[in-house]
């Protein structure tokens, strides 16, 4: 069986530290599939591994069944697997709409002076409204980014990720910064994006992993410690201890 993303022995030192250490990780196809850890466990430096953003020292990395160890991070993006962004990379100015038609431009690599000088290009209208339905932002869509709720943005790096046109995204904290009153909404929201795309996400807020992720990888010191359903993972007395061991703010549930 082929894997949205598989990892075998997948290390990332800096310089004599270990931050992921032969971590062989299987995400299948269409999973919500969490990853979580206590502070410094490694959980983004992971992420970067998976997603090229920082070279990995020695294992290998598969997207969809593909060898993209030593790929850069935009060749991993062609292979399907994309990442969400960070807010800065949004244009405050813009409206939401403008903002993901600037996302699918980039995907075009079509040029940005042309897109704001003409302001017009109806098929990448089209398919950024159809983004944003995705990410149930179309009510927003002629808002500036900058009026929007701190939760709505994230949504929008959601949905500006969504047009690279991925099998994969990563979610590195989507709800990172977020008032509790909105993360709910927000992983909701993630929850239902379309099943065939495969989803995994690093969490820290246990009742959003527990509610949202199907599978659950623990992380400790670089290296997986245990993985498994929520079910199995909520009553692994191991995953306590190392929450609770750290005295962290990220008690398991
Ligand atoms: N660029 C770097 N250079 C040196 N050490 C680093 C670098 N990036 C991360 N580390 C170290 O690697 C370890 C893992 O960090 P990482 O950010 O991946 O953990 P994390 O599980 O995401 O933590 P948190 O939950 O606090 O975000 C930490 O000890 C961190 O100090």
């Amino acid at each position: 069986m082929s894997f949205a993303i598989e990892t075998r022995d997948l290390t990332l030192r800096f310089g004599s530290f270990t931050a992921v250490n032969a971590v062989s990780l299987q995400v299948r196809k269409g999973a919500r599939h969490a990853i979580i850890g206590p502070n410094g466990a490694g959980k983004t430096s992971l992420v970067h591994a998976l997603t090229g953003s920082i070279p990995s020292t020695s294992g290998r990395v598969f997207i969809s069944g593909r060898d993209m160890t030593g790929s850069s991070q935009r060749a991993r993006v062609r292979s399907g697997l994309t990442r969400t962004f960070q807010i800065n990379q949004l244009f405050p100015k813009l409206t939401v709409l403008d903002n993901v038609c600037m996302a699918i431009l980039e995907r075009e690599q079509r040029s940005k002076v042309f897109w704001t000088s003409m302001a017009a290009e109806r098929s990448v209208l089209e398919e950024g409204r159809e983004l944003l339905e995705l990410a149930q932002l179309g009510p927003q869509a002629d808002k500036v980014v900058a009026s929007l709720p701190y939760g709505m943005r994230r949504l929008v790096e959601i949905a500006i990720a969504l047009a690279t046109r991925p099998d994969i995204i990563v979610l590195d904290e989507p709800a990172a910064g977020v008032p509790t009153t909105q993360s709910e909404a927000i992983f909701e929201r993630i929850a239902a994006l379309p099943r065939d795309l495969t989803l995994l996400f690093v969490e820290h807020n246990m009742n959003l992993v527990f509610r949202f992720a199907e599978r659950i990888t623990v992380l400790a010191e670089g290296a997986i410690m245990t993985e498994g359903t929520p079910a199995e993972i909520s009553k692994d007395e191991r995953v306590r201890e190392v929450y609770l061991g750290r005295g962290g703010h990220h008690a398991a549930a």
